[in-house]
């Protein structure tokens, strides 16, 4: 790059003043480019990259250089929290899914997942870190370090990991500690730094324009735009759906096994548009993971609530809101807001349509949700009537279920031999179409078998 092109700052323009762009060494303005043509590279082929710290809105203005480790942690700029994971694809896990275990809760969360608890309690993805200078002694609770090593938070967490606010505790431990320092060898002060919980982590909305974080008010598109629950007295007979705002009704779901879901009958809902808070009962780890009605929510680092709505009597309408099974259906966004779990759209919601909030991976998982995993375009559903054609194929032997008989078949032969062999004999499994990709993600169960090949 030329010392014109290098000068020419009009491209971060956004992210500097005059001063500090010009205190900046060639090489550190080489790599501010690089990452943002990374990050915007990564979102255009729709992957989840966090926003690095330097381009967010509202970063405190600096008076010395900007460290070059800037992407992985830098003591004068605030962190922000990552953004919010959408759906991810159940292609994009490896193959192998560990058997179920009963105990899990789901963060239903995205760790925010919108984390929930492998049975709908996750974490927020939302969550930002500061860290102070001081001496660190790790201490454990949880399994986790209560003043860990390494640095948390965005950026750091893989892209893959389920939750966006779902990510299940032992995922950010596993994070803090495996998380090493990129070795710089240029002259810098050394401090260690203790971890310290940003006190409003969970005080930021997300522009789905901007793709940024906002506090009061995005910039560019005002303040976030709420609709309010209907009043309705704790307690009360059927108080959920009466809490219902104007516009939505609850009613049976498009998707076939899952019950009730929640509807748009009024106008058009405009993308970023907000929801909440879900409300229910504060409940322990136990009752959350046998509810289905769960989210867990995090107080700090190691401290969490599960907030259950499984009382109609003492919950409200975002209860009967149901999973997403792809990332076409995905219309609603959990993430958490001072303490609360809110949901927001983040596409358009037309009339008819069902609302649709992606609760994580894993808890889906442990509900026995169907997830598309031959999800073909052509065939997307795009309204409640396409959707309402998913033929729902069971195992008789565990709760999975698919919408392709042929991978229920393929589930079948690989965890359920006897079953496997029964249906051989009974014509109802013709063997020659059953070969397992290692491309397929057929789902393990915990009464998995020898695998056939
Ligand atoms: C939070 S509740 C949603 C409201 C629920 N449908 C009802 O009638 O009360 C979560 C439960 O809904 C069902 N559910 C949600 N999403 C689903 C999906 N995509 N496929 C199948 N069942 C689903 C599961 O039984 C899950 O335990």
């Amino acid at each position: 790059m030329s010392s014109s092109e290098e000068d020419d700052f009009a491209d971060l323009r956004r992210y500097f003043n005059e001063t500090e762009w010009s205190s900046l060494a060639k090489a550190e303005k080489k790599r501010y480019r690089n990452v943002r043509r990374n990050h915007r590279a990564m979102l255009a082929i729709g992957l989840n990259s966090p926003v690095p710290a330097f381009m967010r809105k509202g970063r405190p203005q600096v008076s010395e250089p900007y460290n070059s480790e800037e992407d992985e942690w830098t003591p004068h700029l605030k962190r922000f929290p990552p953004a919010p994971r959408r759906f991810q694809s159940p292609t994009s896990r490896p193959a192998r899914i560990p058997a179920r275990r009963p105990a899990r809760i789901p963060a239903r969360i995205p760790a925010r997942i919108p984390a929930r608890i492998p049975a709908r309690i996750t974490a927020s993805s939302q969550r930002g870190l500061t860290r102070r200078p001081t001496a660190s002694t790790p201490t454990e609770q949880e399994g986790g370090p209560a003043t860990p090593t390494g640095p948390p938070g965005e950026g750091h967490h893989s892209p893959l990991k389920p939750t966006a606010s779902g990510r299940r505790l032992e995922t950010q431990n596993l994070d803090y500690n495996s998380y090493h320092r990129g070795q710089n060898l240029r002259d810098r002060s050394r401090v260690s730094y203790t971890e310290e919980e940003e006190p409003k982590d969970d005080h930021y909305f997300f522009c789905e324009d901007c793709n940024d974080f906002f506090i009061e008010e995005c910039e560019l598109h005002g303040p976030p735009v709420f609709v309010h629950d209907t009043p309705a007295p704790l307690g009360v007979p059927d108080r959920a759906k009466l809490t219902l705002p104007p516009g939505l009704e609850v009613r049976t779901s498009g998707i076939a096994v899952a019950g009730l879901g929640v509807f748009n009958h009024g106008n058009t809902v405009a993308v970023g548009t907000h929801y909440g808070p879900y409300e229910g009962e504060t409940t322990d780890r136990e009752q959350a993971v046998e509810s289905g009605y769960s989210w867990l929510i995090y107080k700090d680092r190691l401290l969490h609530d599960y907030i259950d709505a499984k009382r109609e009597t003492h919950s409200n309408w975002m209860r009967y809101v149901n999973c997403a099974r792809n990332d076409e259906e995905q219309n609603l966004v959990a993430f958490q807001y001072k303490g609360g779990i809110l949901y927001r759209s983040c596409k358009p919601i037309s009339v008819g349509e069902e609302l649709l909030v992606w609760y994580g991976e894993e808890y889906a998982r442990d509900l026995g949700i169907v997830f598309d995993y031959i999800w073909d375009k052509k065939s997307s559903a795009k309204d409640v009537n396409e959707s309402s054609k998913f033929q729902i194929y069971s195992c008789p032997g565990c709760l999975f279920s698919y919408t392709s008989q042929i991978y229920l078949h393929k589930h079948i032969k690989r965890c359920h031999q006897e079953e496997y062999v029964r249906l051989l004999g009974a014509g109802e499994i013709r063997a020659e179409s059953l070969e397992i990709s290692s491309r397929e993600d057929i789902l393990f169960c915990d009464q998995q078998r020898a695998v056939i090949t």
